[in-house]
């Protein structure tokens, strides 16, 4: 059974924007549980452009499903993750003035730091989970790292799969398939949306976790958030 974790950092976008507090993140994070989101992702970026540090703490005690807090392990993301013990970090190799996330881990050049940070993450209950390309080295390289779960950076099969490449999945598959050999768990996100959803996970073996933020919150516009949550949990059946 594949978990939708609902991205909600576009929420803070929002509610940035104006400088007050609507929508409310936590009011919204509650009811996208309420309507069957079976966890929450965020990503706080240093310059808080959208997540502050402060709404991983005040998110702590709303997430009653699964809490998963993203972004690159600089020390003061680190110390943040280590205060509010979330459920599952990921590890993302973004540049600080990245606009989104652009590209996955190199594990073979980073492994001891990877390894040492990983280590830590899991010596405090934290699930660890690195986001990666589906490049086969790199799956490789991921299982050397100890960490408990991939997430596939699925930005490319996005975009091929909008011009009716279907092919674009094949290495994802593969990877896929790899890592669970290894002993790694699956989970994947990126630009994934209602029209790409349902066929990548029909061609994704045991994929854990999908985390879907942009296009769901985009889609909420015209469609409504209840509907588009439950949307998302009937194509992840
Ligand atoms: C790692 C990942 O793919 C998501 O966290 C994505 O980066 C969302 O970040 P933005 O909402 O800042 O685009
Ligand atoms: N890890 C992917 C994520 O959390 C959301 O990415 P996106 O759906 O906003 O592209």
């Amino acid at each position: 059974m594949t978990k939708l974790s609902v991205n909600v950092n576009k929420i803070a976008t929002l509610r940035n924007s104006r400088g007050g507090n609507t929508p409310n993140l936590l009011q919204v994070a509650k009811d996208i549980q309420s309507f069957g989101g079976e966890g929450i992702t965020i990503h706080p970026r240093p310059d808080e452009r959208h997540i502050r540090y402060q709404d991983a703490y005040d998110l702590k005690p709303v997430v009653y499903t699964e809490y998963n807090i993203e972004g690159n392990p600089v020390p003061k993301f680190v110390d943040l993750v280590l205060a509010v013990k979330p459920t599952q970090v990921t590890l993302v190799p973004d540049a600080e003035d990245a606009i989104t996330s652009n590209a996955g881990w190199d594990t073979k050049k980073h492994k001891s730091f990877l390894q040492e940070v990983i280590s830590e993450f899991k010596q405090n209950g934290i699930r660890t989970s690195i986001f990666i390309d589906p490049v086969k080295d790199m799956i490789e390289g991921a299982a050397e790292t100890n960490a408990d779960r991939i997430e596939l950076y699925t930005e490319e099969f996005a975009s091929e799969y909008t011009k009716g490449n279907e092919k674009a999945i094949i290495p994802y598959s593969d990877s896929a398939q790899l890592a669970i050999d290894l002993g790694l768990g699956v989970n994947a996100g990126h630009d994934l949306s209602l029209d790409n959803i349902k066929f990548f996970r029909d061609n994704i073996s045991g994929l854990l976790e999908v985390s879907i933020g942009h296009a769901l919150i985009s889609e909420s516009i015209y469609l409504g958030l209840e509907n588009v949550v439950n949307m998302y949990l009937h194509r992840l059946k």
